[in-house]
């Protein structure tokens, strides 16, 4: 396992050049663009989870049949802080570090105080954001850095509460047809409130461009949410979007705000302040995106932990929404490096398994409906969706399939209806050994892996002019514990779901989380075409 969290990953900032066996796309042209932790001990200090490790950009550039690799750490202040300390000494999600262990008493006493209210990690390790012209690597803080996507270097350090009143925000946002990012945030404590913060950053406005002003400057709060409570808001990783609305679920799965404030003081990581409280509900809140106002009915569900939703659509005055759901938050706790260290495929079990449940909400609700009854009269699902008394709708999902996580869909559906579902295929261990296409339709799978294969999140990429919602190909990363084997970027046709070509790559790849691809057509005519710029830095010595 130790190829795949052990050992700190060296990064490879200048391109190779990959091995490439079998046919690459001629249309595939472009950066698949990765994040995730790649290293974990800082001189003689350790992270204690992987979501903790420092952020390892890393990419391919496909151009003309050829690949390039290159990676690069995230020059984050919390990079630069922990290498010139030789030790860890900003805290993360499961670590909190203590900077300063030589100072006097009165020094410490003060640093704890400054620490209630603490200023969080800008180690953006989980995913990349288009956001105009900009790629910014982010995380689920406040904080999120620009990059350059060809060189990988590390550019601004941006605030979120400098646009924005929100001291966390997801790693997952969406985008509208227009280029706008849309993304949602929490506001701890904000003038006597905790709510959730829904919002939008514009694509570029031209004037804006021509006179180099950010778009985040014009970022705009579509709606705002109160928490079901003012000390403990809800944790959460994603949310979802369909034409007309939003879909956030306030999970039982809490930050406890007084318990971070003490964190420090009492020596714990910012992890044991999240907790899942099995008695109570979850709360589906549904935002009209037209009016920027709540749906009135309340639509609850029972309790579970979801980090991702994959879809949403809305079908005859029904908003139906898929997300892959847990029974409690032991996904948090299976990635303790203590627990993956040892041998997982011994060690490790599931306590919840992850499972793609399909919910339904009535969009308009009858009056007159019986108390009891079924609100969802669509024949394309059995979930239902219950009328109880003041107002209140339960909601029980259909269980479309079990064993799944990192999901992707053809982007070009997000808040329609679609059928298919490109996923890590997780069965027994956290890290997957296949990627699978589910078919919502037919409710059937096709599926890859090979022997000793460890398969990072598959991305759909469409094919130019695409007709079909597969049209396209699955690009995914793939590391093997075999040591004769290099890591290699698989390319599968995404329709039939077999191999088209890998490219192996001589050097150490890390195990990521998400990204994104950037077609050569999204680079400015006026910006360096990216595979020359990687060509003419390329090092040879992995050609065939
Ligand atoms: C540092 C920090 C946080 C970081 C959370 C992270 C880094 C979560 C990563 C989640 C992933 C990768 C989920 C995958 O499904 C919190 C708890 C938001 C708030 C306190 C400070
Ligand atoms: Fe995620």
């Amino acid at each position: 396992m130790d190829v795949l969290f052990g050992r700190d990953k060296k990064e490879q900032p200048e391109p190779v050049k990959a091995r490439v066996t079998g046919k690459i796309p001629t249309w595939l042209q472009g950066i698949l663009l990765r994040n995730g932790p790649g290293r974990h001990t800082v001189g003689e200090t350790r992270y204690n989870h992987w979501f903790d490790g420092l952020a390892l950009l890393h990419s391919f550039t496909i151009r003309d049949g050829e690949v390039y690799y290159r990676s690069k750490y995230l020059r984050s202040d919390t990079y630069n802080a922990n290498i010139e300390a030789n030790r860890i000494v900003v805290s993360e999600f499961g670590t909190m570090a203590y900077p300063d262990p030589c100072k006097n008493i009165f020094s410490k006493a003060f640093s704890y105080l400054s620490h209630t209210i603490p200023d969080f990690t800008d180690n953006c390790l989980i995913n990349i954001m288009k956001c105009g012209e900009d790629f910014y690597a982010t995380t689920e803080t406040n904080y999120f850095r620009k990059i350059n996507p060809q060189t990988l270097e590390t550019l601004e350090k941006v605030d979120y509460r400098k646009y924005v009143a929100v001291n966390l925000a997801t790693a997952h946002p969406h985008y509208d047809a227009a280029g706008n990012v849309l993304n949602i945030g929490t506001a701890i404590v904000d003038k006597g409130k905790t709510k959730y913060v829904l919002f939008k950053i514009p694509a570029t406005v031209p004037e804006d461009r021509m006179k180099g002003k950010s778009p985040l400057k014009r970022t705009e709060v579509l709606c705002s949410i109160a928490s079901r409570s003012l000390l403990s808001p809800s944790y959460y990783h994603s949310f979802g979007v369909t034409e007309n609305y939003i879909v956030f679920l306030e999970q039982p799965f809490n930050m406890d705000i007084l318990k971070m404030a003490t964190a420090y003081i009492r020596g714990t990581s910012w992890a044991s302040c999240l907790a899942f409280h099995k008695e109570e509900k979850t709360y589906i809140h549904i935002i009209d995106r037209r009016t920027g106002k709540p749906v009135p009915t309340k639509f609850y569900t029972d309790p579970m932990v979801v980090f991702h939703h994959v879809n949403a659509y809305e079908e005859d005055s029904c908003l139906l929404f898929d997300v892959i759901a847990y029974e409690d938050s032991s996904l948090y706790e299976s990635f303790y490096l203590a627990n993956l260290n040892q041998d997982i495929k011994e060690n490790f079990k599931f306590t919840s398994v992850p499972t793609l449940r399909r919910f339904a909400v009535p969009l308009c609700t009858d009056k007159d409906a019986e108390l009891g009854s079924n609100l969802i009269k669509l024949a394309s699902t059995t979930a239902r969706a219950l009328k109880e008394n003041d107002d209140q709708v339960y909601c029980q999902p259909e269980l479309l399939y079990e064993g799944l996580e990192l999901p992707r869909i053809n982007y070009a559906y997000n808040g329609k209806r679609y059928r298919y579902v490109f996923a890590a295929k997780v069965e027994w261990s956290p890290i997957p050994t296949k990627i699978l296409k589910y078919d919502v339709l037919t409710k059937s799978a096709l599926q890859w892996g090979e022997d000793d294969c460890w398969l990072a999140e598959p991305l759909f990429v469409p094919t130019p002019g695409a007709e079909n919602e597969d049209d396209g190909i699955i690009l995914s990363v793939v590391i093997s514990s075999d040591p004769q084997k290099p890591p290699f970027l698989l390319i599968l046709d995404a329709k039939s779901f077999t191999e088209q070509a890998r490219a192996y790559v001589d050097v150490e790849v890390h195990l990521d989380l998400h990204g994104l691809f950037i077609p050569d057509t999204d680079f400015d005519s006026g910006k360096q075409a990216p595979s020359q710029e990687v060509r003419d830095g390329a090092s040879n010595c992995h050609v065939v």
